[in-house]
């Protein structure tokens, strides 16, 4: 099983639940505004820390409320992007991508995909020397998950990464996303209040209501 989750969490006057259990390597969730998919994701990434429940991830738990297990988020290895790149603005591109890159692995790929290829994947090595304020949002978006993806997670963990792009840019990103799972095989949770969208990506469809 790569994913079983069943976490709960109240929030305000909202009870957000999910319950996943899928051998897909891709899932996305999938909801309408306030459904708790962001939540859903930050409980996963260590930054949210549910009621009770479970999550575990290929066979890792990484949280049990039942058991004690809460493991820090800083070492569940999870890549996130953001629905904003949120890139650094005082560092050129290039800076951006090392700032992912852990501590003595000066050149490291990522998942068997060497740091070059995934450059040249994501389409970004005309941009390594500009700054995040010259890119468009789908340039930017790219290095954001190029920054993700080279700090080796386990799990790419993406919010609504392309909601603020336009159709031709969102099937792009959607492409590249499921060829960067196909390549490097690393899990990966997309979210989205688009349904159309989610028919681009290959995985199990979570409906989060
Ligand atoms: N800090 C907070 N305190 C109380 N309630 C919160 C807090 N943050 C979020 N919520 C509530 O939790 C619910 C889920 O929010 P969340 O951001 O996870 O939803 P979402 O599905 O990602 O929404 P969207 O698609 O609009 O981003 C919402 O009802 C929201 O108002």
């Amino acid at each position: 099983m790569i994913f079983d989750i069943d976490i709960h969490l109240r929030r305000g006057d909202r009870d957000i639940a999910c319950r996943i259990r899928s051998d897909s390597g891709i899932i996305a969730l999938f909801g309408s505004s306030g459904v708790g998919k962001t939540s859903t994701l930050n409980m996963i990434a260590g930054l949210l820390r549910p009621d009770h429940g479970h999550i575990a991830i290929g066979g890792q738990r990484l949280f049990d409320s039942h058991a004690g297990i809460d493991i820090a988020a800083a070492r569940r290895r999870c890549g996130y992007v953001f629905q904003e790149p949120r890139l650094f603005p005082h560092m050129r591109v290039r800076a951006n991508l090392r700032y992912g890159r852990p501590r003595g692995q000066p050149d490291g790929g990522v998942h068997g995909l060497s740091q070059e290829a995934l450059i040249e994947l994501l389409g970004i090595e005309a941009l390594l020397d500009r700054w995040p304020a010259s890119l468009s949002g789908g340039e930017a978006q790219r290095v954001a998950i190029g920054r993700a993806l080279l700090s080796t997670p386990r799990l790419l963990l993406l919010d609504e990464p392309i909601s603020s792009l336009d159709l031709a840019r969102r099937t792009e990103i959607l492409a590249l996303i499921a060829r960067l799972h196909a390549l490097t095989g690393i899990a990966v949770v997309y979210v989205s209040h688009d349904r159309a969208e989610l028919d681009y990506l290959a995985g199990d469809v979570i409906a989060l209501s």
